[in-house]
């Protein structure tokens, strides 16, 4: 059984460089399904699991795919018939994979895709992405575990979003690039990667207007061809080595990052007595042997983001006082806390609200990574707490973060992963003896 080992009490020293955006890159990934023309190349592409996933989810779908000549490039070809088909084998990997739909509407009139099911942090229902590819004339069908959405030809319409859905806005924006006339999403996802996808879409010959705001307009056109995009680096990659760097009362220069996109942890950092200094080409992170308290709630973007609540509780259970994080995107991400009180952190859970008794003083334990970021936050707690700590499923990380503990290594961190035999195992009931 593999596991992350780390051994706790080294401040980590040095510079860091981000990856490009998960976030960002796999919708740019689904919008390549409507170029009927020329390749889509994505430039600052990292190998993580989830790029991989639905890299894999294009090949089945028909697209042409190949790493490009230049490092981190990767190309997209879908001038090709399309098969409309997404399986639970796909979506069941990644929920992501629901963001072929609308291109997948808007390109061949018809989808089917396995429903995806909830997961670690929530329910995560898909009923806003439902009602915009209805609004936009998609007749919808639920049956034997599938979605299946149709239409002759979608038309343009004012779709109001009860939430600021990520998701949801970039599937509709998405579906309505070539759909008649106008389409207003109001209440979309104001966050940097929905921005990003509308670059790369009117790159490619799309007329969307107002992403970044609260109301995006998309003028609906013909079609759609290739293009070439560089994508923004990963604030949430950023923001944990940020973390890291804090707690860890250390030094590190996290080249990339973008102090605009990390605006609400700047401020939290900031008040929590850690030094931020904008740079050129990053931001550099000081520690502080004392972490004051804070209030902190997840918000939809420019709020504090829920990619950051796991970690950013981990700073909060060092600080020292009683903090609050308040969740209020998802309703089951509280999970890793669960873990760290193996290494003894000290809180109480109400509903959305955490209260965080710092300061814990951690000691190294075994633990479980129960998603992405859960595992990020039991990672960072490993490089404070006294003695050993061992993270399993550390396959949940690779999900997100690309190279992720040789960074911390190079930073000075403690950590290795390592191929442990299990010492527990049951013979299988079929064979027994
Ligand atoms: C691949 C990707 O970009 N993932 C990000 C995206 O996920 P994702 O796009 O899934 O997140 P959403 O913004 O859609 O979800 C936010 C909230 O809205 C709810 N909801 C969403 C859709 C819907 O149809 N109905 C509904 O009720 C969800 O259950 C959740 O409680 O944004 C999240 C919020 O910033 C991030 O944590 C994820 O890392
Ligand atoms: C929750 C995340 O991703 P996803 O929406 O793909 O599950 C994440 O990146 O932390």
């Amino acid at each position: 059984m593999e596991k992350i080992i780390i051994k706790g009490g080294h401040p980590l020293k040095g510079k860091v460089v981000v990856e490009g955006s998960k976030n960002a890159i796999l919708p740019m990934q689904a919008a390549a399904i409507l170029a009927v023309q020329g390749t889509v190349i994505l430039n600052n592409v990292p190998p993580v699991t989830d790029v991989r996933v639905m890299d894999r989810l294009l090949q089945f779908l028909n697209l042409k795919t190949a790493y490009g000549e230049k490092e981190r490039q990767l190309v997209i070809n879908g001038s090709f018939p399309l098969s409309s088909e997404a399986t639970y084998d796909y979506v069941g990997k990644m929920r992501a994979s629901l963001l072929v739909m609308g291109p997948l509407l808007a390109r061949t009139g018809y989808v089917r895709i396995a429903l995806p099911g909830g997961c670690s942090i929530g329910a995560r229902p898909i009923d806003l992405h439902l009602k915009g590819m209805e609004m936009l004339g998609a007749s919808i069908k639920q049956d034997a575990g599938f979605i299946e959405a149709s239409c002759n030809h979608l038309v343009g319409t004012r779709i109001p979003l009860d939430f600021p859905s990520v998701g949801a806005t970039e599937n509709i924006m998405m579906a309505a690039t070539m759909a008649e006339g106008i389409t207003t999403i109001e209440n979309a996802a104001c966050e940097p990667e929905v921005v990003e996808l509308a670059n790369l879409l009117n790159k490619m010959g799309a007329r969307v207007h107002g992403a970044g705001s609260k109301v995006i307009r998309i003028q609906g056109v013909y079609f759609l061809h290739g293009a070439e995009y560089t994508v923004m680096p990963d604030r949430i990659e950023a923001g944990t080595f940020m973390m890291a760097a804090a707690i860890t009362n250390g030094d590190v220069i996290v080249n990339g990052a973008v102090p605009e996109y990390s605006a609400s942890l700047i401020a939290k950092l900031e008040e929590m007595g850690v030094t931020v200094i904008k740079q050129a080409n990053g931001i550099r992170v000081l520690g502080t042997s004392v972490l004051l308290p804070a209030a902190v709630k997840t918000m939809p973007y420019p709020g504090f983001p829920t990619d950051l609540q796991p970690q950013m509780t981990v700073l909060q259970l060092l600080a020292n006082g009683t903090s609050t994080m308040e969740e209020h995107v998802f309703e089951k991400r509280f999970m890793h806390l669960e873990e760290l009180r193996r290494m003894n952190a000290h809180f109480q859970i109400n509903g959305a609200v955490a209260t965080l008794l710092g300061p814990s003083h951690f000691s190294g334990a075994e633990v479980a990574a129960t998603d992405l970021r859960a595992g990020a936050a039991l990672v960072l707690a490993g490089l404070v707490a006294k003695g050993i700590t061992q993270v399993r499923q550390p396959d949940c990380l690779d999900r997100g973060y690309f190279h992720f503990y040789q960074k911390l290594q190079k930073l000075g961190a403690q950590i290795d992963r390592r191929d442990i035999e299990d010492q527990f195992k049951l013979t299988p009931m079929n064979n027994p003896g």
